[in-house]
């Protein structure tokens, strides 16, 4: 494995972006082709809870799970190279964006409002936030709430176009970013 790993490489790769942006699909396919450690801080916190994101939603609310996912990202032990899915909201809260940046390197998986609609449509149940959206009233919300959250999302090391975005092109982005 060590041999396949990028000599020098960015040691933690922080994916962020909105909910449906591929951080998780990307991130799983990026970590094979570095030869690097996969972990998904969504799927962590719900290992350790030992309940959905959505059943934590219901049972202890919003500003809990926001806490709880700042102790999730920032208890983690990680390994010296490892490519770690964020989730959709976690960069836009405390001072995490600063901390990912100085832990590691981010990228923005950047999608427009109507691609992430097409694609949450039918997945909206395990997103608690996009439940009661639908259609045109789905991409108005996340429209908004990208509004919100660009600023954050901006202060990424690499800003990626979604649409074209392949584990092939972020390794190419990264080299010439020499990160
Ligand atoms: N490059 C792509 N092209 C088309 N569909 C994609 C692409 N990447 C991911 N998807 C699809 O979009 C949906 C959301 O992807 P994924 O779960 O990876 O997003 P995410 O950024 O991890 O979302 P969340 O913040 O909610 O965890 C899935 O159905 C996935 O198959
Ligand atoms: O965008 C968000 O606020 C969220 C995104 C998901 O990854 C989960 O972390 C949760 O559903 C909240
Ligand atoms: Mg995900």
């Amino acid at each position: 494995m060590s041999e396949k790993k990028i000599k020098d490489g960015p040691g933690i790769i922080f994916l962020v972006g909105f909910m449906g942006c591929g951080k998780t699909t990307l991130g799983r396919k990026l970590a094979n082709r570095l030869g690097y450690a996969f972990m998904d801080l969504d799927h962590i916190l719900e290992a350790q809870e030992g309940m959905t994101i959505a059943e934590y939603f219901a049972k202890h609310g919003e500003d809990a799970f926001r806490k709880l996912e700042s102790e999730v990202l920032k208890q983690t032990q990680y390994p010296e190279h490892a490519v770690v899915s964020t989730g959709g909201g976690l960069p836009c809260f405390f001072d995490h964006m600063d901390w990912m940046n100085a832990h590691g390197k981010t990228i923005y998986i950047k999608l427009s409002p109507k691609t992430l609609a097409s694609r949450l449509e039918n997945e909206k149940e395990e997103r608690p936030l996009l439940r009661q959206h639908h259609g045109e009233a789905l991409v108005t919300f996340i429209a908004d709430k990208l509004t919100e959250r660009e600023p954050f999302y901006s202060r990424a090391t690499v800003i990626a176009d979604g649409l074209s975005l392949t584990a092939e092109k972020v390794e190419e982005l990264l080299r010439i970013k020499a990160i």
